[in-house]
């Protein structure tokens, strides 16, 4: 058994903005680390072994709150971003082995990264509604398989996310290791898609709370036995 915490990053600044934000590398705001700190405080009494982030600096931030603000979730390991030779940005910091005994490994991908909002990035939401419509911007934002302009169709996010999930992530579940998963809203709905089995049309009802922790109970075949949100 193994368990899985997903947790879509605290409020970003481009959130707090009400703006499209995809791609753009926005940080979180100040309540967005309060609600990291808290979201550490209710992983109390976890334990997490591996640690998986999107590129992008509002899900790593989440990560390395919750997995800092408190001694018990890493049990006294230190986590560390592991890069690659092969990431463009490489510039060697890491000719160092591990140690594996001591640290607790947080892979960043941009698999996970959001969902690209193409020319949408950095338009307000509610502006955009009132120009193009409610329906239309909500069918851009919600539905399964319409591409805003210029961007990836929540199906086309799904894609690549859940052939990572499945390729580098099932893995070590399936080896008993509890992971965590800081991602998007958009990304995490993917991997929930996958998990709980819904149907394109009931993901178009599902929304994240940004820094709200949930807690997925995987038996030994990747199954979902049990499923918490950590909101209280
Ligand atoms: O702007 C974005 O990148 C996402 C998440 O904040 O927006 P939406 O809620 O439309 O998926």
């Amino acid at each position: 058994m193994a368990q899985l915490i997903l947790i879509r990053h605290g409020q970003s600044l481009w959130n707090a903005l009400n703006k499209f934000t995809g791609w753009v590398d926005v940080p979180l705001s100040e309540r967005g680390r309060a609600e990291a700190t808290i979201a550490s405080c209710r992983l109390s009494g976890y334990r997490v072994n591996v640690c998986f982030t999107s590129k992008l600096i509002r899900a790593i931030e989440t990560a390395t709150i919750c997995l800092t603000e408190r001694d018990d979730i890493c049990g006294g390991k230190i986590p560390i971003i592991k890069h690659k030779e092969s990431d463009q940005d490489w510039h060697g910091w890491n000719n160092y082995d591990g140690n594996p005994a001591e640290e607790l490994p947080i892979f960043t991908n941009a698999a996970l990264d959001e969902r690209f909002y193409g020319e949408l990035q950095g338009l307000n939401k509610a502006d955009t509604a009132e120009k193009y419509g409610r329906e239309k911007v909500n069918e851009w934002r919600r539905s399964y398989s319409v591409r805003p302009p210029g961007g990836e169709s929540l199906e086309d996010t799904q894609k690549r996310v859940v052939a990572y999930f499945n390729s580098r992530i099932l893995p070590h579940l399936l080896q008993g290791d509890n992971v965590l998963i800081a991602a998007h809203g958009n990304s995490l709905r993917s991997i929930i898609m996958r998990l709980d089995r819904l149907s394109p049309d009931e993901v178009t009802a599902l929304e994240l709370s940004t820094g709200v922790p949930i807690v997925y109970e995987l038996d030994t075949s990747g199954e979902v036995i049990d499923k918490k949100i950590l909101n209280d």
